[in-house]
């Protein structure tokens, strides 16, 4: 996506040294943008726990460039099945709840084990990691092309009225490779010109919503708004919100959604007004063996310095500003679960379907034996 007039992804192999994985350290962003090297496994399971890097996508992109680096670290340039399996395990250790990283990780996996040679290894590594990113790329693409239609529909409706758009946290192309998943389709609607606004959720603690949507909203050119978390009800009592569009870190087959903490309350309140609220992924982000999401997907309970420290600038400088009493316990569960009974549908690269396993097994049919051998 264009960054003031260039071109930019969140992760890339380094043109100058195919030895290093450069990734746009989003920590840092919207004040700074720093660009960090990964050299090895250990750098890349520190970016994505670190969340230099973040979104299912994106930490699956990011996973699978870990294995390419795995490949070419080999002790002694052997790249071996156990080296491969060991380093694929420590990657898919380094985030619980996006299903991606482990669907990325076990690609890679399988591409490495079905070659033979060192060289070849490292090889099929890379091209298989460039298709990993090319394809989320390409699925972020026809999400948008899909989901448009949503927003279409709305304006129609309202003739040409500006239809206004809640968003919860960053399910931009930040969060996978180009144009996002929860904004795709907000992308298309303004490259066609249609009018839209988008209220934009903070999403405490990390704000990515706040520092991150925001940021590239802003970089687009899209009209939106910086709310408070627990605002988006009100809104949508009082007509102001006439869609949600959600990302997801995993979502069974069945429908339930993975998504960061607040994302149910969200849904909540747009069940409670009657509006339509949407969840956007690929494919690469649905759990075809969990059937149950409230019970069974991972939820990552993260570092509570998280919730007692919010980053800012400050004479041009980042800092960090402790909240709560120092003394006060925190707690931060990163995600939640939204039930499908609360979601509208699905955007998919494949097009939309309902929250449910025949919408889901509708558009994946080729799923649905994997999907009902439980
Ligand atoms: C398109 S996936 C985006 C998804 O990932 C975010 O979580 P995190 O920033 O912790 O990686 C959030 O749940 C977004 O909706």
């Amino acid at each position: 996506m264009k960054v003031d007039g260039k071109e930019m992804r969140p992760i890339w192999l380094s043109s100058d040294n195919p030895l290093e994985v450069h990734v746009i350290d989003q920590r840092m962003l919207p004040h700074e943008l720093v660009i960090a090297p990964l050299k090895d496994v250990d750098d890349t399971i520190h970016a994505i726990r670190e969340m230099f890097v973040r979104g299912a996508p994106l930490i699956g992109a990011t996973g699978a460039w870990g294995v390419y680096l795995a490949c070419i670290n080999a002790p002694g340039g052997q790249v071996t099945d156990a080296w491969v399996e060991t380093e694929a395990k420590r990657l898919k250790a380094s985030r619980p709840t996006a299903v991606n990283l482990a669907w990325a990780v076990d690609r890679m996996t399988a591409r490495i084990a079905a070659v033979d040679g060192d060289g070849p290894r490292v090889r099929a590594a890379r091209e298989e990691a460039a298709a990993i990113t090319d394809e989320e790329a390409e699925n972020c693409r026809l999400i948008g092309e899909f989901g448009v239609a949503l927003i279409e529909e709305i304006s129609r409706k309202k003739k040409g009225e500006t239809v206004n758009i809640l968003t919860h946290c960053n399910a931009g192309w930040l969060a996978c490779v180009e144009y996002g998943t929860a904004t795709a389709p907000i992308y298309e609607a303004y490259n066609r010109g249609i009018d839209v606004h988008v209220w934009v959720d903070e999403t405490r603690p990390l704000n990515q919503g706040a520092r991150l949507t925001a940021w590239e909203l802003g970089k687009h050119g899209v009209k939106h708004t910086v709310i408070a978390d627990n605002a988006g009800g009100h809104l949508m009592q009082h007509g102001m919100v006439d869609l949600v569009i959600t990302g997801t870190d995993r979502t069974t087959w069945t429908g339930d959604v993975a998504n960061k903490i607040g994302t149910y309350l969200k849904a909540l309140a747009a069940q409670d007004n009657n509006i339509p609220f949407w969840v956007a992924l690929p494919s690469s982000t649905f759990d075809w063996e969990m059937d149950d999401g409230v019970r069974e997907i991972p939820i990552e309970v993260r570092n509570p310095d998280e919730i007692r420290y919010i980053q800012g600038k400050v004479d041009g400088k980042l800092v960090q500003v402790l909240v709560p009493p120092a003394g006060s316990a925190c707690e931060n569960h990163a995600f939640d679960v939204t039930p499908a009974r609360l979601v509208t549908g699905f955007i998919t690269e494949r097009g939309l379907c309902e929250a449910s396993g025949d919408g889901v097994l509708g558009l994946f049919p080729e799923k649905g034996k994997e999907a009902s051998c439980r």
